[in-house]
């Protein structure tokens, strides 16, 4: 595997052994991932299971405790502006400045990268274009999501990480933002939900992430065939012991 390797391209994602641990709480435990480039890449778990924290520091946003992570050969922290460049976050809060319009807030990330989308063809690509002029703080929740998702591909990022892509967003939105994603053929999407229609729909492999480690990896069919479910919610249930939705309760 590893002379193989030597040859072909870098892993769009390659994480080994990482682990976070705060205080007493290992939120991490020892979780490996490889995606390679183009792939769409889930990540299910119940809350509190570590999914976010691992995003994070793929992202470089937290410093793992133990282990390492490359984003397309380089390391988030040692090649952070490099990093910058090829990835694109959206994570569940966006921080964003309220008094900014749509159309500011898309202008100044696009100020960011080297090769940024058009502005207008932003908005558009998550049917915004009617609010460019409103400001951010009075955008409801599914349009300031949109916009989000706007500016994590902003910059034409190799890799996209996105955490609760349509949480919060009706019917319709949510099928329009999944045309997005499926129409990112070139990109490698990492895909934190909890909607298994969501992950069966996008992503070509998954991982069932549960008490901060891997316990099953695969693409949705691999994982029903695994659990011998008839879908993914049934196979998650079988493998976890848990219901999706399920809370640890100490968040
Ligand atoms: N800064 C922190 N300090 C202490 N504990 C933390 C911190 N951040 C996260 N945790 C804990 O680590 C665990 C994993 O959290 P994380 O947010 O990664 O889970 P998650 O799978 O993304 O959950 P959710 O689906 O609710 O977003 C949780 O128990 C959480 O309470």
């Amino acid at each position: 595997m590893t002379s193989q390797r030597e040859h072909s391209p870098p892993l769009a994602i390659d994480a080994k052994h990482l682990v976070k641990r705060y205080k007493s709480k290992t939120a991490v435990d020892g979780i490996s991932l490889q995606v390679a480039p183009g792939e769409t890449f889930g990540i299910l778990g119940t809350n509190g299971a570590g999914k976010t924290t691992t995003v994070e520091m793929i992202a470089g946003l937290r410093k793992p405790t133990e282990g390492s992570v490359k984003v397309m050969g380089l390391d988030p922290f040692t090649d952070r502006a490099k990093v910058r460049q090829i990835l694109g976050v959206q994570l569940q809060q966006a921080y964003l400045h309220g008094s900014l319009t749509a159309r500011e807030l898309v202008n100044l990330y696009r100020s960011f990268y080297p090769n940024p989308l058009d502005t207008d063809t932003a908005l558009a690509m998550v049917e915004l274009t009617d609010k460019a002029k409103t400001k951010f703080d009075n955008l409801s929740g599914g349009q300031m999501q949109r916009l989000s998702i706007a500016l994590a591909l902003i910059g034409q990022p190799k890799v996209v990480i996105l955490d609760e892509l349509t949480t919060g967003l009706d019917p319709k939105a949510r099928r329009r933002v999944w045309g997005t994603i499926e129409s990112l053929t070139e990109q490698t999407v990492i895909l934190i939900s909890h909607a298994m229609d969501e992950v069966e729909r996008l992503c070509d492999r998954v991982a069932l992430i549960d008490a901060g480690r891997i316990i099953a990896q695969g693409t949705p069919d691999e994982l029903k065939a695994q659990a011998a479910a008839q879908t993914l919610e049934d196979a998650f249930v079988a493998l976890t012991g848990k219901d999706v939705h399920d809370d640890e309760g100490d968040e």
